[in-house]
């Protein structure tokens, strides 16, 4: 959907060759890989796209950036705080950009409240809170122990990623968390109290088997804004007032919704290759390490560990 003079799909990987294919005829993609490990080879590749599922996120960031390509690797970059912190030492030892694949922070509505808590329109904030539940049993990943499926590494890290942007990616001082988990072992639906320096609260819900409301607001003395839809907004609404950034019409389909947003992103990456950055300053490394803090400090306060964890 971007400008082909500026970015270019040059190729794709799949553990299964034909699948490879298959996905490359349809989206008019040059190259097929039958193994990541062919496709981090390519010299016509400069940034790699991960999306693979999370447990699989580690090892293909680091034969990415071992090959010298950019990456940028879906949320959550990894498991836990440990496979974060080994990717983002790669990335810094070998001096090639990477970025987790926080996309809501290039919503145009997360760019505007940005600027509202800059131009402290709402005041001295006090509270925050964000929900992130949708019924994903449809999706096998969701409920899939091994492959670290549930709530929190899939719809709970929007909602931290929303507080941290609200609360300046400090560190929260009190992490209290209560969560039920599922038959298969993941976490279900959690609830997360976190209490940031100067007393200010945040909270968030997420859940893989309730449609909850899914908006996200921050409270301060002047007043309230509040986005739809935490992990992809196009709106914004401020002391009662309404703003609307709708999506690029495209016309094409996209499994996700708001899928064409993923361009925001994308574009961002571009700017930041542009200007010789190792890191992206809206999603910045040590940032993503916090976030991998969190969840897995909420993980153990429900008694939730993967095989990662080892
Ligand atoms: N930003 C957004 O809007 C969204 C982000 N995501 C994120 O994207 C990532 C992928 O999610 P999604 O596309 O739904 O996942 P899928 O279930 O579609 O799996 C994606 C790919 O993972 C690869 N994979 C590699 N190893 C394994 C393995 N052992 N078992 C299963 N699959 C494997 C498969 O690739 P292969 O072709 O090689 O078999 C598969 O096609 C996740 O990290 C998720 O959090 C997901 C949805 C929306
Ligand atoms: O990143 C996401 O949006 C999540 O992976 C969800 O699983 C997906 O959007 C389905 O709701």
């Amino acid at each position: 959907s971007l400008p082909p003079s500026e970015h270019q799909v040059v190729a794709v990987a799949a553990r299964d060759l034909n699948r490879a294919k298959e996905f490359a005829q349809k989206y008019n993609i040059p190259k097929a890989y039958g193994s990541y490990e062919e496709l981090a080879k390519d010299p016509n590749v400069e940034v790699a796209y991960v999306g693979t599922q999370h447990p699989q996120h580690k090892a293909v960031v680091l034969l990415c950036l071992a090959a010298g390509k950019a990456v940028l690797c879906e949320k959550p970059m990894g498991v836990n705080v440990a496979e974060v912190r080994e990717m983002v030492a790669e990335a810094r030892s070998r001096g090639i950009f990477l970025m987790e694949a926080i996309w809501s922070r290039f919503f145009p509505a997360m760019e505007a409240l940005r600027e509202v808590l800059a131009q402290g329109i709402v005041g001295d904030l006090r509270v925050a809170r964000a929900e992130f539940g949708s019924e994903l049993s449809h999706l096998p990943r969701s409920t899939d122990w091994s492959q670290a499926g549930g709530s929190l590494l899939d719809l709970g890290i929007y909602c931290v990623q929303f507080l941290s942007t609200v609360f300046g990616a400090q560190k929260p001082e009190k992490v209290s968390a209560m969560g039920r988990i599922h038959e298969t072992g993941v976490d279900d639906t959690v609830s997360v109290l976190l209490q940031y320096p100067g007393g200010v609260h945040g909270s968030f819900t997420c859940s893989i088997t309730s449609n909850l409301p899914n908006t996200a607001y921050v409270i301060g003395t002047k007043g309230m804004a509040q986005i739809c839809k935490t992990w992809c907004p196009t709106e914004l609404v401020v002391n009662g007032e309404r703003k609307e950034f709708p999506p690029p019409a495209l016309g094409k389909n996209y499994n996700f919704l708001n899928g064409s947003c993923m361009s925001y992103e994308a574009n961002h990456v571009r700017e930041c290759l542009r200007k010789g950055l190792k890191e992206s300053p809206v999603v910045p490394l040590a940032e993503s390490e916090l976030l991998a803090e969190i969840l897995e400090e909420v993980r153990k306060a429900i008694g939730v560990t993967f095989p990662q964890d080892k």
